[in-house]
Parts: structure tokens; C-alpha cells; sequence
């Protein structure tokens, strides 16, 4: 992980980091299809399977529901001050319109402090899967208006926390 940058008390800039399986691994899944994760061919040769990339978890009595959420480009500087969790179940966004986004995650559990954040860059053709309880910033589109496929939950139960985040995080620039 790349060194902090120092702190200061209105405000924390922080690093950002290209996305892979492995720094994502403490926080879910990314879902692209790279030969490190269990492919085959499939259809008479047509087809190559990226096959099982993400838990989905609809938690109790839910069930996965499929969405596409059309985001705004977010202005950098980008300030996070807040953050929220699904603490029933995951949610994925897979982008649709082929262009970079910003994930900002914490772990699951207590609510984060700006030391706790991590900001991650993520590619065109690579989805993110939070796991359940995980802490991560509402959508960050980038650049233009972006689709996103979204597989979240849909059920009884209170599935959304919000918490602040003070001091502010600073994502400067990507
Ligand atoms: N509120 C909602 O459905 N969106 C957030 O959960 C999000 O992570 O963008
Ligand atoms: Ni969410």
C-alpha cells in the first residue's frame, strides 16, 4: 500500500491505489474476466466463461435483484465525508459504459475513521462486490455520466447505515 500522506486536522488527502482481487480481497470481490481467476470454454468454442467471480449474498429472507444505476461524474478534488454499509447483504456494481470509477472502502465493523479508508481506482471492465457489512462511499463515477449494473438486495429488514467521516478524506486527483 503506498505511503500516507501526512495529517492534518481539517482534512487527509489520500492516496489512491489501482484496483486488484488482492487489495480488494479484506473488502469483497472484483468481478473481470483476467486468467487468474477460473475460466473455461464454453458454446462449441465461441465462448470463454469467467465462471463464479463474486458471492452475492441476499441475506435473510432477501433476494438479489438487478439494477442499473446511472451515476453523475463526481468533481475532483472529491471530499469524503461520509460512508455507509449494507449490513445484510452485498452489493456489486459492474460498469457499464467502459469507463474508470473510484471505490473508497473500509472495513467491515466500527465506524471508520479517514485512517481507515482506502481509495481504490478501478478500470473500465472491472466490477467491484462489497460484502456485507463492508463500509464504502455511495457511487463515484467519473468523467461522464456512467452506467452501472448493480446486484444488491431487495427485503425485510434495515439494510443501509450512514456514517460521517471528520476529518474529511481529500481524493486530489486520479
Ligand atoms: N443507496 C443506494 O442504493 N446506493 C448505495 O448503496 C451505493 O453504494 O451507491
Ligand atoms: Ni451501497
Amino acid at each position: 500500500m503506498p505511503p500516507r500522506p501526512a495529517m492534518s486536522d481539517t482534512a487527509r488527502a489520500l492516496a489512491v491505489e489501482p484496483l486488484s482481487r488482492a487489495a480488494f480481497a479484506p473488502f469483497g470481490d472484483v468481478i473481470e474476466a483476467s486468467d487468474a481467476v477460473r475460466h473455461f470454454t464454453i458454446n462449441a468454442g465461441n465462448t470463454e466463461r469467467y465462471h463464479d467471480l463474486a458471492q452475492v449474498e441476499p441475506g435473510p429472507e432477501g433476494r438479489a435483484i438487478l439494477s442499473i444505476f446511472r451515476g453523475q461524474p463526481r468533481a475532483l478534488p472529491f471530499a469524503v465525508t461520509m460512508m455507509e454499509r449494507h449490513p445484510l447483504a452485498s452489493q456489486a456494481f459492474i460498469p457499464m459504459s467502459g469507463k474508470p470509477y473510484l471505490v473508497v472502502v473500509a472495513p467491515a465493523g466500527a465506524a471508520p475513521a479517514v485512517a481507515d479508508l482506502r481509495v481504490f481506482l478501478a478500470r473500465g471492465d472491472q466490477g467491484v462486490n462489497y460484502a456485507p457489512g463492508v463500509w464504502h462511499h455511495p457511487l463515484l463515477a467519473l468523467d461522464t455520466v456512467c452506467d452501472f449494473l448493480v446486484v444488491d438486495r431487495a427485503g425485510p429488514g434495515h439494510n443501509c447505515d450512514e456514517v460521517a467521516v471528520a476529518p474529511p478524506g481529500l481524493i486530489l486527483s486520479v
